[in-house]
């Protein structure tokens, strides 16, 4: 039994993206406390909805998607009812591994792993590292589990403030970015219809040709710069209004936010 605990954004991304490839209702609870939204987990999506502790009982795996800033207390509620052998998955940036051991118990395996929302469409991005008492197998399992809404990758703890700040909030820089280029479209005046299909596309065919074919962004974005052209011009702009380095500060940002989230 898998347990989802915290029915928001991201736990009903999981949710969803765990329902889409084939993973029986029967076998996965919610924890959702906001009544109209446990409510609405149970009607869309046939789930199961529990309390924190009745959760802990039943599950074998659990993943904790609440905030982090709620993190401690739910620790505290599920610690002493948590299965023998359960594992404690949390998703909740700068919630650090030691932390969970601290609050859950001598023992406890753990897993800290940082996700995205694309995995509601079976293509997020997940961070994944282990506990102290974690196992090969277990990291495996967690893996195996992440893998079914998207991509995995293994990475040590120090690195999950940067993963979280680069692919867990990543998805909301190219929705700003496609909103921007959206608004400039109808500012020239363009249907919003039509700038919203255009850049859409455009955004989802870039994607997909980074991703396939393994050329540095360096390289395609070239490919489209014309000698004395209109792409020239535009990432002149782009540089003159340092934009480069608004999105290094940004990333910055995410991690520091990150790290601080785990001193509550
Ligand atoms: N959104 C994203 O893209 C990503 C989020 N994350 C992490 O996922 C976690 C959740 O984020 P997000 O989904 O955006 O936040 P939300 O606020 O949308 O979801 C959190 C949910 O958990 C519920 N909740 C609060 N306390 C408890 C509790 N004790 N037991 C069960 N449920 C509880 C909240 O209910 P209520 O509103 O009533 O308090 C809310 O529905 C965070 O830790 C975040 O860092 C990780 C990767 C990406
Ligand atoms: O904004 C946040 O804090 C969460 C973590 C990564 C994405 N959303």
């Amino acid at each position: 039994m898998i347990a989802i605990i915290g029915g928001g954004k991201m736990g009903e991304a999981l949710l969803a993206g765990l329902l889409a490839t084939g993973h029986d209702p029967a076998g996965l609870l919610v924890t959702e406390p906001h009544g109209p939204r446990a409510e609405e987990l149970r009607t869309t999506y046939g789930s199961t909805v529990v309390p924190a502790a009745e959760a802990a009982r039943q599950a074998d795996t659990l993943i904790l998607a609440i905030k982090p800033q709620d993190m401690v207390d739910l620790l505290d509620t599920i610690a002493a009812e948590l299965r023998p052998g359960a594992l404690v998955v949390s998703i909740a940036a700068g919630i650090t591994t030691s932390l969970l051991e601290k609050h859950l118990g001598a023992g406890i395996p753990v897993v800290r792993a940082m996700p995205n929302t694309p995995a509601v469409v079976g293509a997020g991005m997940t961070a994944i590292t282990g506990g102290v008492h974690t196992t090969g197998d277990q990291l495996d399992h967690a893996e195996a589990l992440l893998r079914a809404v998207g991509d995995v990758v293994r990475v040590p703890e120090r690195h999950m403030d940067t993963v979280t700040a680069l692919s867990g909030s990543g998805p909301a820089y190219f929705y700003f970015i496609a909103e921007t280029m959206i608004e400039a479209g109808v500012a020239m005046g363009m249907t919003r219809t039509t700038a919203h299909r255009l850049v859409t596309r455009t955004i989802s065919g870039a994607a997909t040709m980074l991703d396939s074919s393994g050329e540095h962004p360096v390289v395609l974005r070239e490919a489209v710069t014309s000698p004395g052209g209109t792409t020239a011009a535009a990432v002149r702009e782009l540089e003159r209004h340092g934009v480069r380095t608004a999105f290094a500060d940004a990333i910055e940002a995410a991690r520091d936010r990150s790290r601080d989230l785990s001193e509550g």
